[in-house]
């Protein structure tokens, strides 16, 4: 049987924008776009896709209503929101249309699979096909950890990146993995929870041609690690939304060493404290704190 999407359409005011992604993304949406109206610039178009198994009919009135009552909140007009389902291959072609190359940091440039590889390029070409998963670089929380990666690595000599270990939890669709070995890292072991992201990081590493030893993915989360590596990890990346995040330090603490660094990004500004507070409960020191929009990245470090 054909695998069907929802396809979410949301006609609002530019200054919802923001706030729309976050409760869609909430919502479990994977793929999503923004376009301005081009009759009136201040109105946005956006559109979000996800699998129709996901949701039931109610949820989605129940997601209208939500964004109705943001809108509400802050005295904006009411958003306009419609939903119907289409068929993988629209949904496919329907988003791809709306995902350019994007510039990330000073050294990466994500570029969509199904664009020609251009012949020249002074950045370093980070090509994807996300699938289903999470990990387009569109998102603010993707790139912090893209720009914290590169400046972590750009700092090291030569002769200390090459033996680089690094941990990619919640790889989603393995940008950061992929990254991190384009910036010079040794191996990364990528986990996440979702199949389908594992497979994407899979198809990605591939796409990118990087070798099966260089990217080691594995179904699981940090507690899966030590199954697949005795090796300690000199950096960790983690991406996942903070309430994870918390859950998971105590378990990213049993797996690092005394000169680990980490990059937690996922976290809201307001729950910045929480993270703080059980990091430093677990030993960690926050070194700088990074923030984009309404999300904040940690960069720590053990002692
Ligand atoms: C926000 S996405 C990050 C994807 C990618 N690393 C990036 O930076 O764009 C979070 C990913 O974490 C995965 N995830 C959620 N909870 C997890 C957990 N407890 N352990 C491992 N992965 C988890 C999700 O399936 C999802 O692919």
């Amino acid at each position: 049987m054909a695998n069907h999407w929802w396809e979410i359409q949301i006609v609002c005011d530019l200054d919802l924008e923001e706030t729309i992604f976050w409760r869609l993304e909430d919502f479990g949406c994977r793929g999503m776009a923004s376009e301005r109206q081009k009759n009136d610039g201040n109105v946005c178009l956006v559109k979000a896709y996800l699998p129709q198994e996901q949701v039931k009919l109610l949820d989605l009135a129940a997601l209208s209503l939500w964004l109705r009552q943001d809108a509400l909140l802050v005295g904006l007009e009411l958003p306009k929101m419609q939903w119907h389902l289409i068929d993988e291959e629209d949904w496919a072609s329907s988003w791809k249309q709306y995902w350019q190359p994007q510039e990330v940091g000073d050294r990466i440039l994500i570029y969509p699979a199904w664009l020609p590889v251009p012949e020249k390029s002074e950045r370093l070409l980070l090509r994807l096909d996300p699938g289903t998963a999470f990990g387009t670089g569109n998102h603010a929380t993707t790139q912090l950890c893209l720009e914290a990666l590169e400046m972590r690595l750009d700092d090291l000599p030569n002769s200390s990146r090459e033996d680089l270990v690094i941990a990619d939890i919640g790889c989603g669709s393995g940008i950061l993995s992929i990254a991190a070995i384009l910036l010079g890292a040794s191996r990364v072991y990528a986990v996440d929870t979702d199949i389908m992201a594992v497979n994407a990081t899979h198809s990605n590493r591939q796409l990118n041609q990087i070798s099966a030893d260089r990217i080691i993915v594995g179904q699981g989360s940090v507690n899966t690690l030590p199954q697949m590596t005795q090796a300690s990890f000199d950096g960790i990346a983690c991406n996942i939304l903070a309430d994870v995040i918390i859950q998971l330090i105590p378990q990213i603490t049993s797996v690092s060493k005394p000169s680990t660094w980490g990059i937690l990004s996922g976290i809201l500004i307001d729950q910045a404290q929480s993270v703080a507070d059980t990091l430093e409960h677990y030993g960690w020191t926050v070194a700088t704190l990074w923030r984009r929009k309404e999300w904040c990245c940690f960069n720590v470090r053990r002692s």
